[in-house]
C-alpha cells in the first residue's frame, strides 16, 4: 500500500471556525484528487492469528494518526446490506414534504427522525436519522425495545419494511464496529479487550442522507458544511455518486471518491481526544457535484454514554500530559449536540 502526501510550501489563506470553535485553514475551495486516504484490506481481523490482526491493526494506527481517514475493504458485511438501506432512502425522500415532516426531529429531543432541507442554512441534503436500539443488537438479544417516545414514534407509518431494513444494516455495521474497536486497540498497543467495557451499550446512531446535485459552487453551497464528527469513529457508506471531501494537512479538499464494496471510515472527536490527539478527527464536507443526486449512509459509533473518556494509557506521559478535562461520553455529546442546534 502505497500512499503520497500533498506537500506545500505556501500557507493556506482561507479560514473558517467550526461549530466546535476550531480554527481551519485551507487554500481553496475547489477539491483535487490525491491518493492520501489509504484503502485497508481488513479481511485479516477475523483471523486466529494475533500476528494477522496485529499486521492490519499497524495500518490502521498509521492511517488514524497521519489523516484519521481510511477506506476499509473485505469488512465482512454483505453489499445487499447496503443496497437495500439506499433502496430505502429512496422510497423516504421520495416522500412528500408533509409526509416527512410527521416524523421530524424536532419532535422529540434527541437526535432522531427526519432533518429537513433547512433554507436558513446552507447545507443541501436532508437525512433521518435513527439510533441504539438493544432490541436489534445482536449482543443483547434478549432486551426489548425501551418505552421511549423517540424510538418508538419516529418510524413513518407508511413504508413497510422500512424499520427492519435499517436495523438489519445497522446491527452489521454494530458487529462490524465492536470487532473493529479491538483493532483500534491493537492499533493503540492496547490489549485488544481494551475497550471492550466502553461498548456493551455503545452510543450508535445511524443515518440516510439525501444529497441534491448543487450548481453553485462550494463557496457558496455545500451538502454538507466543513464539521468533524462527535464520536469515536464514522463508517460512511457512499452510492456511487462522489460528494465526500477530507481536508488534508497540507490545506487542501481531497476527494473520498466512492470505492465499490468499501465503507469509509474516520475518526471522530471522542477518539481524538481520548489518544490525546493520537488519532486524528480530521475535518470533512460534502459538496454535490456529481449532476445527481447523491445517498449515503454514515454510523457514528461512541462509547457507551456513562463511560468517561480517560486518556489512552499509550497516549499520555510525563512529558505528553493528556490535553482534555476528562468528561463522559454522553456529556461530551450532549454539548456537541447543543452547538450543532444553536448553528440551525
Ligand atoms: O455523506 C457523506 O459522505 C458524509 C456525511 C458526513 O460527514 C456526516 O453526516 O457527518
Ligand atoms: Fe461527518
Amino acid at each position: 500500500m502505497s500512499t503520497t502526501v500533498v506537500e506545500t510550501a505556501t500557507p493556506p489563506v482561507l479560514n473558517l471556525t467550526l461549530q466546535n470553535g476550531q480554527e481551519i485553514h485551507y487554500h481553496s475551495d475547489t477539491s483535487i484528487e490525491a491518493d492520501e486516504i489509504p484503502v485497508i484490506d481488513i479481511r485479516e481481523i477475523y483471523s486466529d492469528d494475533l500476528e494477522a490482526r496485529k499486521a492490519v491493526a499497524e495500518k490502521v494506527r498509521e492511517a488514524a494518526h497521519r489523516i484519521g481517514f481510511f477506506y476499509i475493504i473485505n469488512h465482512g458485511i454483505d453489499s445487499r446490506h447496503a443496497e437495500n438501506t439506499f433502496k430505502q432512502a429512496k422510497r423516504f425522500f421520495a416522500q412528500s414534504g408533509e409526509k416527512k415532516m410527521e416524523v421530524c426531529t424536532d419532535l422529540v429531543t434527541e437526535y432522531f427522525g427526519y432533518f429537513p432541507m433547512s433554507k436558513a442554512k446552507k447545507d443541501l441534503m436532508e437525512a433521518y436519522n435513527w439510533g441504539y436500539n438493544p432490541k436489534f443488537d445482536p449482543e443483547n438479544a434478549n432486551e426489548s425495545e425501551p418505552d421511549v417516545d423517540y424510538i418508538k414514534l419516529l418510524w413513518p407509518k407508511d413504508l413497510p419494511g422500512f424499520k427492519e431494513t435499517l436495523y438489519e444494516h445497522h446491527a452489521q455495521l454494530l458487529t462490524l464496529a465492536r470487532r473493529l474497536t479491538k483493532t483500534f486497540a491493537l492499533a493503540l498497543h492496547l490489549n485488544e479487550n481494551y475497550f471492550d467495557k466502553y461498548i456493551k451499550n455503545p452510543a450508535a446512531g445511524m443515518r440516510i442522507t439525501h444529497y441534491p446535485p448543487q450548481e453553485a459552487s462550494p463557496s457558496e453551497q455545500l451538502g454538507i458544511g466543513a464539521h468533524t464528527d462527535f464520536e469515536c469513529f464514522t463508517f460512511v457508506t457512499q452510492d456511487e455518486h462522489a460528494g465526500l471531501e477530507v481536508l488534508s494537512k497540507s490545506g487542501y479538499w481531497i476527494k473520498a471518491k466512492p470505492i465499490p464494496g468499501s465503507i469509509v471510515v474516520n475518526i471522530a472527536d471522542c477518539f481524538m481526544r481520548q489518544t490525546n490527539d493520537f488519532f486524528v478527527s480530521t475535518v470533512h464536507r460534502v459538496v454535490n457535484k456529481a449532476g445527481a443526486e447523491r445517498y449515503s449512509c454514515p454510523f457514528f459509533f461512541g462509547f457507551q454514554q456513562d463511560m468517561k473518556l480517560e486518556p489512552v494509557p499509550t497516549c499520555v506521559s510525563d512529558t505528553n500530559r493528556m490535553k482534555y478535562p476528562i468528561v463522559s461520553s454522553g456529556e461530551y455529546l450532549r454539548w456537541r449536540a447543543e452547538q450543532a442546534k444553536k448553528a440551525i
